[in-house]
């Protein structure tokens, strides 16, 4: 007889690539109705188990049950023919279109176009409290209510168990409890989550239990009220995790980098950026806070010189650089991380040690003369991915075929081997562990004592909190005063966020 409680089990499962076993003897047991966290480094293996659980990849080894029943996927429409649903970290929804939409492309058959498919997209709605409505054009809906469509897409498509692949790495803290709402609406209607994260205190509110993943192998299934998030991440990583340390301000008074009253202009509607003023000094950290499509796309976009501003003048330095090119941009001292790594920082065919190359195709180590220099490329490729601990069976294979954090630490490694002046990050440990996240802000604070100024842009307030010297808020294009990242709470930033604070200033 199955185990009626028991929504998923996989048992046994193996997967490996040339030169990696991504999974190795995975046990789990997944209960129906409950929220089940995986938690493990970059490069664990997590993401692989999913797209085995979804149909995307099948298993060397090991058994799929899903409600007691045996499973072989070849593809994710079996997957989804069993249940079981994947909501992805990047949304694909199409912009121009409605809700509806939407959600019907693709599941014409179920109910049509019209009217039966409205209907039931507001069954499902309000069934789960997820507040969508079938005629908003998408463009007009802010992330967290994108995700929530993206949620009731796989609910629509008949999905009792449903994948969240690192759900609230966009999220504010407001939208993060809207979330964690729903998803409790989900398991009281005996819907099951799996659920992918690396913000363990997130994991300890919203999960029931929490299996760790530890190179490939399930290591423990745990209850939240038994861990700490420290102990959690000890679990992840095998060992105890050195203290963080506490840093002196290594703020001087040379102006590495400042934008002075630019805007952008929209064709239609208000400024996508207004009037911004900001002065990075040598040796700071500026975080910039915002919900997405608040402006700070753009605001990279025109220091790194990919648009052009409607006014306004930066300068790098004593240098006015506001017509410069990218490229100029970079090769005189400013390092970009960019938000979006796979159409901005790497060539995901490409192996490691030419994605060293890319962006920096004129400097040292990678030319010698006029001539690309692979030795040295490939030589500098084997320090970067030593130095951040980038997890690859060599520098030969292919960037895509890293899991994301690691393609996140080669992206980092390669713009801070060049020492630059200034660095540009854009959500620069977004899908990064734990573990990871500590050594890359450890190498951004050691460079910011060499005098590195950084403009950084991320969602994760705690990295805000944790590396900036100063925060300002960016909202509808708009920069606000200067909050003290010492006194400042995560609440009160994701009210400046939203506009939800009445004062336009902090003390
Ligand atoms: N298609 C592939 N070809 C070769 N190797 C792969 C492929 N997919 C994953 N791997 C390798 O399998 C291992 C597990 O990767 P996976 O993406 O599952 O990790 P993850 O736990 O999801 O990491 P992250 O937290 O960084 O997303 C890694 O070493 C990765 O390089």
């Amino acid at each position: 007889m199955p185990d009626t409680d028991v929504a998923v089990e996989l048992h046994g499962i193996t997967k490996r690539f040339p030169g990696v076993v991504a999974n190795k003897d995975i046990e789990i047991v997944v209960r129906r109705g409950t929220v089940h966290a995986i938690v493990g480094e970059n490069g664990a293996g997590k993401s692989t188990l999913m797209k085995i659980l979804y149909g995307v990849q099948k298993p060397d080894e090991g058994s799929i049950t899903v409600n007691g029943q045996q499973q072989s996927f070849s593809s994710p429409t079996d997957a989804i023919k069993a249940g079981i649903g994947m909501v992805f970290q990047h949304f694909m929804l199409a912009d121009n279109f409605t809700v509806l939409e939407n959600v019907v492309l693709g599941a014409e058959q179920l109910h049509g176009i019209g009217g039966a498919a409205r209907q039931e997209i507001e069954r499902i709605s309000s069934a789960y409290g997820l507040g969508v409505r079938p005629g908003d054009l998408v463009a007009d809906l802010g992330v967290g209510a994108r995700q929530r469509v993206e949620i009731l897409k796989v609910l629509y498509r008949g999905a009792k168990i449903l994948i969240l692949d690192e759900p609230t790495a966009v999220l504010v803290p407001q939208e993060v409890d809207e979330l964690f709402d729903n998803l409790a609406g989900l398991k009281a209607e005996g819907l099951t989550v799996i659920f992918i994260s690396h913000k363990l205190d997130e994991v300890l509110k919203v999960a029931d239990e929490i299996t760790v993943i530890r190179r490939g192998t399930t290591v423990q299934t745990v209850e939240p009220k038994g861990v700490t998030a420290r102990q959690l991440a000890e679990l992840m990583v095998g060992s105890e995790l050195p203290t963080p340390q506490t840093e002196e301000s290594t703020v001087t008074d040379r102006v590495a980098l400042q934008v002075k009253d630019a805007s952008l202009g929209s064709a239609t509607g208000p400024k996508v950026l207004d009037h911004i003023d900001l002065t990075i000094h040598a040796g700071e950290v500026l975080g910039i806070a915002g919900v997405e499509g608040n402006g700070q796309a753009e605001l990279v976009e025109i220091i790194m010189g990919m648009r052009d501003a409607s006014s306004g003048v930066i300068t790098f330095g004593d240098t006015d650089i506001t017509e410069w090119h990218t490229r100029e941009i970079r090769e005189a001292g400013i390092g970009y991380i960019p938000e979006d790594r796979h159409r901005h920082g790497l060539l995901l065919d490409a192996p490691l040690w030419e994605n060293r190359i890319l962006g920096h195709q004129t400097e040292e180590p990678n030319i010698k003369g006029f001539l690309i220099d692979g030795k040295d490329a490939k030589a500098d490729t084997q320090r970067i991915v030593e130095q951040y601990d980038v997890r690859t069976p060599s520098i030969f294979v292919t960037a895509g075929s890293l899991s994301g954090g690691n393609q996140q630490k080669l992206i980092i490694g390669r713009e801070m081997s060049h020492s630059p002046k200034v660095l540009v990050a854009a959500h620069p440990t977004r899908g990064v562990d734990v573990g990871a996240q500590a050594a890359i802000w450890d190498h951004i604070r050691e460079a910011r004592r060499e005098g590195l100024g950084v403009l950084l842009i991320s969602a994760d307030l705690d990295e805000l909190i944790g590396l900036s010297d100063t925060i300002r808020v960016i909202l509808r294009g708009r920069l606000s005063d200067e909050f003290d990242p010492d006194t400042v709470t995560a609440e009160q930033l994701g009210a400046a966020m939203t506009g939800a604070d009445t004062k336009e200033e902090q003390a």
